[in-house]
């Protein structure tokens, strides 16, 4: 019979290998292919990263030009693509936005065989942000926009498409670091949903567009979108205080707090902390960083909570005029490599996912005549 699995969630259950990350081995701590997150971070650009995690090594400076010149290449949009997205309308979620341009992709150029797996995933690491930009732009500014834009980086591709011009150097440059700290994370509930698709042997795009509707829920990517909905509520750091003070109280979930593997720290939030700190100068807040500090420091002391990825990427890209509804969008963008890398490692060494449940329901009986129920 079959071993019944004590905690709800399967937490600290082992349920496959991977050789892709480990999180929070003593607590906290994070590395992908045996990189410190941090100083994957630090030094390297997010394309350096997505090819460490996709192709299993750090590129060096002529395969790195190579792959952001090939990526460049793929951010055009197929015309019926296009078609789809001005049909869907302004007040729709990018989440889903993203999850059904992902599976219209699918359908205009499917991953045939599995030997098209690194052109799939490069396809779509290329276009999302186009995906994303062009559906807002259309249907918020009644624009066609071009998404061939000549930038570097796939986050500044996004921030040009989406504001119109070039972002600035301090803006490029968080959103490599933020892409980075997004990008892998072990078996999460989006990624763990990605390698279940791939054990059937299904295509790249199923993987990823089930990986999207994982990850768009509040408990999971989404958490960044709530964290802003809040704290954009806060008119100072003590009125932050009286409120979080009520929440706790009332026993509601803060969102960018907590986590289920780590029990220390999430070691991604000082990084994109002190990003978020360095914006907030650059712009002159006085209100949203120490409004976003006084809710760490309430969590800690009063729940022993401390900030996930999540909670400072709020106020960051807050700072950076993204619009609240594409901070999960641009998780995606960059978890995708994640999702891409874990597939590709299922697929290597596969058995299709099926555990067991332990059955609570009704003794067995019959079916009563309709006329008797
Ligand atoms: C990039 C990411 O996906 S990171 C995660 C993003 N999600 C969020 O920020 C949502 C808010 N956080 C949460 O809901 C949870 O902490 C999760 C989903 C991340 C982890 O869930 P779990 O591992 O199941 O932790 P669990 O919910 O059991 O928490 C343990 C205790 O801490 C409390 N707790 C955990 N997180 C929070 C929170 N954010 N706010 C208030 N209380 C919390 C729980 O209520 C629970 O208390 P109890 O024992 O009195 O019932
Ligand atoms: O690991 C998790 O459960 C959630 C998380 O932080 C992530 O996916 O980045």
């Amino acid at each position: 019979m079959a071993k019944v699995l004590s905690g709800a969630g399967l937490r600290g259950q082992v349920a496959g290998k991977t050789a892709l990350s480990t999180v929070g081995q003593s607590g906290s701590g994070l590395t992908y292919r045996g990189y410190d997150v941090k100083d994957l971070a630090n030094s390297c650009q997010f394309e350096e990263v997505a090819y460490l995690i996709l192709k299993g090594k750090l590129p060096n400076q002529t395969e790195l030009d190579e792959y952001k010149a090939l990526l460049k290449s793929m951010r055009n949009l197929p015309e019926a693509l296009k078609e789809v997205l001005e049909r869907i309308p302004a007040n729709a979620h990018p989440m889903d936005v993203l999850r059904t341009g992902c599976s219209m992709l699918g359908n205009l150029e499917m991953e045939e065989d599995f030997s098209q797996q690194d052109h799939a995933t490069d396809r779509m690491l290329a276009c999302f942000p186009s995906i994303i930009c062009y559906w807002y732009r259309y249907s918020h500014d009644g624009v066609r926009i071009d998404v061939e834009t000549d930038d570097d980086s796939i986050g500044a591709h996004f921030l040009h498409m989406l504001h119109g011009e070039k972002p600035n150097e301090l803006h490029e440059q968080v959103m490599h670091v933020s892409l980075i700290l997004y990008a892998e994370h072990e078996f999460n509930a989006s990624t763990f949903t990605a390698r279940v698709c791939a054990s059937t042997l299904s295509d790249m795009h199923s993987c990823i567009t089930g990986a999207i509707g994982s990850l768009r829920g509040p408990l999971h990517g989404g958490a960044n979108e709530a964290a802003m909905e809040m704290i954009e509520g806060f008119t100072s750091a003590d009125h932050a205080e009286k409120e979080m003070m009520g929440k706790l109280e009332r026993k509601e979930k803060i969102m960018g707090f907590g986590h289920a593997i780590y029990s220390e720290s999430d070691p991604r939030n000082e990084i994109i902390k002190t990003w978020s700190e360095k914006l907030a100068n650059d712009v002159g807040d006085t209100v949203l960083y120490p409004v976003s500090v006084r809710c760490e420091e309430v969590m800690k002391r009063e729940k022993g909570l401390f900030c996930n990825a999540d909670f400072f990427h709020a106020s960051a890209y807050n700072f950076m005029n993204i619009p609240t509804k594409l901070f999960t969008p641009i998780f995606v963008m960059s978890r995708l490599t994640g999702w891409a890398a874990h597939v590709m490692e299922q697929r290597a060494d596969n058995r299709i996912i099926r555990p067991s449940a332990d059955y609570t329901g009704e003794e067995l009986r019959s079916v009563p005549d309709i006329t008797e129920r």
